[in-house]
């Protein structure tokens, strides 16, 4: 790939045509910065230039800042790397230019490429083109100040706190973009804007010196405050988003450029903060994703899915096919009977009309979505099926039995996948010849609505079919994870002492609802006892069952599921579990279950000397997730992940593990594996062998090496990828 680099083009109209050339985005990368320094330089001495014209080659403005250089930075400790963009370059060269600046913008320009394009005196824009602000996703905040004087500033605020990009159709209505034209015209019509701002027939206008748009300072200081209201609730932990505004307070409050100086200056600091190195590591995890030796790189090319079939309308196979048919991929639900079908197709319907409901989906698209859904009782539809998803309930009989079938009803290239969350892959091949073919794809629930799909991957699948789903997963808008295959693949597995231990935390006397709140202030959604909840208990005995068998040397038995069943209490579901659940307001702990619990206590009785043992909130933090680290470490020396950074993404999206914390295997090298490795080895020692340590852990915890520091092919059992 050329290197990055600036071009500048000087026309006989007097127009020099600045060109950022950086694919795949035009990051601004520093050569890029550099360049656009000695461009704006040039141009503006240069008296054979009247305007100036700032563009991004093929099709694409800028993606923004340079995002490895937040990952050199963090890896440097070193801010002094970042540099100086929005006051030199934007501010000085730019927005200060004595001769008038357009930028024609096309593709996208987010983060820095919308703030140059912003510097700029107009932006003429393609149409479509994605416009945003989303540096608060990235643990710093964004060029805060002349976003709130284009489009006003309660729409600024929600497009910065929200990280949501608008297009340039809204961009042009809201006052940030001059005009839309095609993009034939692009560089047409922005040469010609140039010159007549130059010519003083357009305003020249530096976006910095507005004021209009941003209301008078009591109105801003409501707005302003119902923010701060909003960030505290959705972002309790994240330093960014009350930054952000206290930023833009500081621009309304004493004018932009004292606002571009303030920010200059807290965007260094954040930079620096661990919500930061978190969520660039997140960044670059999730694009990790989709690189797979010997499958991305050996010149396969995806073969299309536009037919596939779900086998079973019940919960997931009903979020899958919702899945595929938002996304125009023609679906067959096949069930046993047709009251059976009848409810998945009911489902199906509810899940499209919940996004209409919530404005996600058009009412257009709800029906043209519901157009590619055909209910089915036999395999007649089979026949030119690309894909058949099985959805059923787990058991082997039945999986395998379907299977069969399959390969007798389905065309030879269909990729025949399985939803299991625990049952090996080629236990439900095994009665089949066609093992190449199949495939886990292992859905997280709601499957229309979480974002992750795990991709299970036996020794026998082919290249071309894990290619082929991978495929899919990104066409249904999902991060698709290509994992080994083992007792609950990577997620379940890694996280399968999630909820034990905070089970055995309960016997060994701690208070349920403690354990939840200190885990929801650890930045998880909710806590391992009302995810429980959630899942409802029949559904939790069985993954126990699962994982009891699988592991039984540190699985914790507790009596709490059964107890819980026994009183008639199956979750969410039926509205009784350790929670009340009442329409209309949120779940409330319940007294009533604490006889329960009591009882549960004294059934496993392991409280050392009778006692209820007394942690803090950060042991109870510790103590749940060390476990899963533990587990973690034997899903990478097992070779079920490709890298760490696949474990981490897969734990943020199946797990909600907070994603300003990196990932679960991220986070435990930041703790040190060393700390988490004698926290374990104590509590082993003082609660059984639940708590003791991986051989890996061990090995690196006393080593120093990085958990994520890649397996070396000596101790990985590589024949499970
Ligand atoms: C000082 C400033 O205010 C600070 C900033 O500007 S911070 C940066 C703000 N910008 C962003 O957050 C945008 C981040 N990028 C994205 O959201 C998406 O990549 C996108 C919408 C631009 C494109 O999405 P898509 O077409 O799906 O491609 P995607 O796979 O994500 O990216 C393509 C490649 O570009 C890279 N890339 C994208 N944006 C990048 C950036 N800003 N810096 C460096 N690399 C970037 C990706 O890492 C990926 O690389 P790979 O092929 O080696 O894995």
């Amino acid at each position: 790939m050329a290197a990055p680099r600036v071009t500048m083009e000087v026309g006989n109209d007097g127009v020099a045509i600045i060109t950022l050339i950086n694919p795949p985005v035009n990051a601004l990368a520093i050569p890029i910065v550099a360049g656009l320094k000695d461009k704006f330089e040039e141009a503006t001495s240069r008296d054979d230039v009247k305007a100036i014209v700032l563009t991004g080659n093929g099709g694409r403005f800028s993606g923004g800042f340079d995002i490895n250089v937040f990952q050199k930075v963090h890896g440097a400790g070193d801010v002094s790397l970042m540099p100086d963009v929005s006051v030199e370059l934007v501010v000085n060269l730019i927005e200060d230019c004595k001769k008038p600046i357009v930028a024609a913008v096309e593709g996208l320009a987010l983060g820095g490429g919308l703030e140059l394009a912003m510097g700029c005196h107009a932006r003429i824009a393609a149409p479509k083109t994605q416009l945003g602000l989303p540096e608060l996703t990235l643990g710093v905040i964004p060029g805060t100040q002349r976003l709130p004087r284009l489009v006003g500033l309660s729409k600024a605020i929600e497009m910065m706190l929200l990280s949501k990009s608008i297009t340039s159709e809204e961009g042009w209505k809201l006052g940030l973009i001059d005009a839309v034209v095609t993009s034939e015209e692009l560089l047409k019509v922005s040469r010609l804007w140039a010159l007549d701002i130059a010519a003083r027939r357009k305003p020249w206008i530096r976006s910095l010196h507005r004021t209009d748009k941003l209301g008078s300072l009591s109105e801003a200081r409501e707005v302003l405050k119902l923010a701060r209201l909003q960030a505290k609730k959705t972002a309790p932990n994240m330093p960014q988003h009350q930054a952000c505004l206290d930023v833009i307070e500081e621009g309304i409050v004493h004018g932009g450029y004292s606002g571009v100086l303030k920010e200059a200056k807290v965007f260094k600091e954040l930079v620096m903060l661990d919500t930061s190195r978190g969520l660039v590591h997140v960044f670059f995890a999730q694009r990790a994703t989709s690189k797979v030796p010997n499958v991305t790189d050996i010149g396969l090319k995806p073969r299309g899915v536009r037919k596939v079939a779900v086998i079973g309308g019940g919960l997931m196979g009903s979020g899958i096919a919702t899945a595929h048919i938002l996304n125009n991929i023609y679906v067959v639900l096949k069930e046993v009977n047709s009251e059976y079908l009848l409810k998945g197709i009911k489902t199906i319907e509810a899940n499209v009309r919940g996004l209409v409901t919530r404005g996600k989906l058009t009412q257009d698209k709800a029906n043209n979505a519901l157009k590619m859904l055909k209910g089915v009782l036999d395999y007649s539809e089979f026949k030119d099926v690309d894909m058949v998803i099985e959805a059923v309930i787990e058991s082997v009989p039945l999986k395998q039995k379907i299977f069969s079938e399959l390969e007798k009803a389905c065309p030879p290239h269909c990729i025949l996948a399985t939803n299991t969350s625990t049952i090996d892959l080629n236990i439900v091949g095994e009665k089949t010849s066609s093992q190449d073919r199949i495939i886990g794809a292992h859905f997280f629930s709601p499957a229309h609505v979480m974002p992750l799909l795990e991709i299970v991957r036996t020794e026998r699948t082919s290249a071309q079919v894990i290619l082929d789903l991978m495929t899919v997963g990104k066409i249904i808008k999902k991060v698709p994870v290509v994992v080994g295959n083992c007792t609950g693949f990577a997620v379940n597995r890694a996280f399968f002492p999630y909820s034990q231990s905070a089970r055995l935390l309960v016997s060994l006397g701690v208070d349920v609802f403690r354990i939840d709140s200190a885990i929801r202030s650890f930045g998880l959604p909710i806590g391992p006892f009302q995810l429980l909840d959630l899942a409802g208990y029949g559904v939790a005995a069985a993954t126990s069952k699962e994982f009891d068998k699988a592991f039984p040397d540190r699985s914790f038995q507790s009596p709490l599921v059964d107890l819980l069943l026994k009183s008639g209490r199956n979750g969410k579901a039926n509205g009784k579990g350790l929670y009340t659940y009442e329409k209309g307001s949120k779940p409330k702990p319940d007294p009533s279950v604490l006889p329960i619990i009591e009882e549960c206590r004294r059934l496993s009785n392991i409280m050392p000397g009778g006692k209820p043992i007394s942690v803090t909130e950060k042991e109870i933090v510790e103590m749940i997730l060390f476990p899963v680290v533990n587990e973690s470490c034997r899903v990478l020396e097992e070779g079920i992940v490709v890298r760490a950074s696949d474990l981490d993404d897969a734990s943020v999206l199946g797990m909600s593990f907070p994603s300003y914390r990196g990932g679960i295997v991220f986070w435990a090298d930041a703790v040190g594996a060393n700390y988490v490795y004698t926290s374990l080895k104590k509590w082993s020692q003082l609660y059984g062998n639940f708590f003791k340590p991986s051989r890996f852990l061990e090995e690196r915890a006393t080593k120093g090496i990085p958990l994520s520091a890649p397996v070396s092919s000596s101790s990985t059992s590589r024949a499970r990828l």
